[in-house]
């Protein structure tokens, strides 16, 4: 079978768009084995997760989400910036919605945040703060900075955007230690508390209106950024009164940078997450499911975008060496 591929990344947060919008191609166990086989960094074409595109009975399109280790997401922040774009560019609109595993998210084209950079925003949305939702076994409703015993003394806020995230507020020191990574590996591997594992990120305030995230991934490891974890970090930095509600928060990561506002109404939640939608490779080539391994047919840089993008890790790093 022929693949037109298309590889591209939100804050350096790196996916393959393979568009099935025509028609389905693709079972369910095949999605999750292309995920695995493309998304090796030796000897695939390299990617933190691969984002199928369908079409869409009531909305513009549907996403789906694989991570690397081929299990399925309900949802990916970064990965729907760049979905948002490929869909609006392709449909010529300027604004969509996008049906995914748990909500239909309204997407749009924004101004751009750096230079020319394509910049999208999407709706980061539902959020649910109830255990039973990431889920997270313990015998309370919610985690709303507490530490967890058998875990570490670090507070953490458990939240489903409807993705599992685990937030902690934290010192350089700590996000400069091994801890988050021996951390996250447990709650990744078979355990009693993360049934489904969860994203665990630390977060450094920086300076009112700034945080930094750093991210490990379930079903990828450390990535550059991770969208849905920066929205819910938002949230959380909000929810303490480390930065205000309504009001845009620049989230910097070792990838890059967005900028995210967390709304409030009543007692729920949703966040704006924008950031660049960035291609950086169209790839086409041949696989052969059977026997899982697929050859190049054609390679193209797209250098005007990967140079573009390089001024806004540049800010990013700047602003960093300051802070931290
Ligand atoms: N990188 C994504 C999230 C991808 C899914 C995540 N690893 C999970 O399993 O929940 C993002 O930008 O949100």
């Amino acid at each position: 079978m022929i693949l037109e591929i298309l590889k591209c990344h939100g804050s350096n947060n790196d996916f393959l768009i393979i568009d099935e919008m025509t028609k389905p191609l693709f079972t369910e166990q095949l999605r999750s084995e292309i995920a695995l086989l493309l998304c090796n960094r030796e000897n695939g074409v390299g990617a933190d997760g691969i984002l199928f595109v369908l079409g869409s009975e009531n909305f513009d399109a549907k996403m789906r989400v694989f991570n690397a280790d081929g299990s399925e997401a309900s949802m990916c922040g970064n990965g729907l910036r760049c979905v948002a774009r490929y869909v609006c560019e392709k449909l010529s609109i300027q604004s969509a919605v996008v049906e995914t595993m748990k909500a239909n998210l309204v997407v749009n084209e924004r101004e751009s945040i750096l230079g020319e950079i394509p910049t999208y925003q999407v709706e980061i949305s539902p959020v649910s703060f109830e255990l039973n939702d990431l889920p997270l076994t313990l015998n309370q409703q919610t985690l709303i900075d507490e530490p967890i015993q058998e875990l570490s003394e670090i507070k953490f806020t458990a939240v489903a955007v409807p993705n599992p995230h685990l937030i902690g507020i934290v010192t350089k020191d700590q996000i400069q230690s091994n801890v988050q990574k021996e951390l996250s590996e447990k709650v990744n591997s078979p355990n009693k508390l993360f049934p489904d594992g969860v994203n665990v990120s630390f977060v450094k305030p920086l300076q009112k209106g700034s945080i930094f995230v750093r991210t490990f991934e379930r079903g990828v490891g450390f990535t550059n950024a991770c969208g849905t974890a920066m929205s819910a970090s938002t949230l959380v930095s909000c929810l303490l009164g480390l930065n205000e509600f309504e009001q845009p928060v620049d989230v910097y990561n070792p990838g890059g940078k967005v900028r995210c506002v967390a709304h409030k109404v009543d007692n729920s939640f949703k966040i704006d997450l924008i950031g660049n939608a960035t291609f950086t490779h169209r790839f086409q080539i041949e696989i052969q499911l059977e026997q899982q391994v697929f050859s190049y047919l054609k390679k193209e840089e797209i250098t005007k975008e990967i140079s573009q993008y390089k001024s806004l890790e540049e800010h990013s790093k700047q602003v960093l060496n300051e802070w931290m």
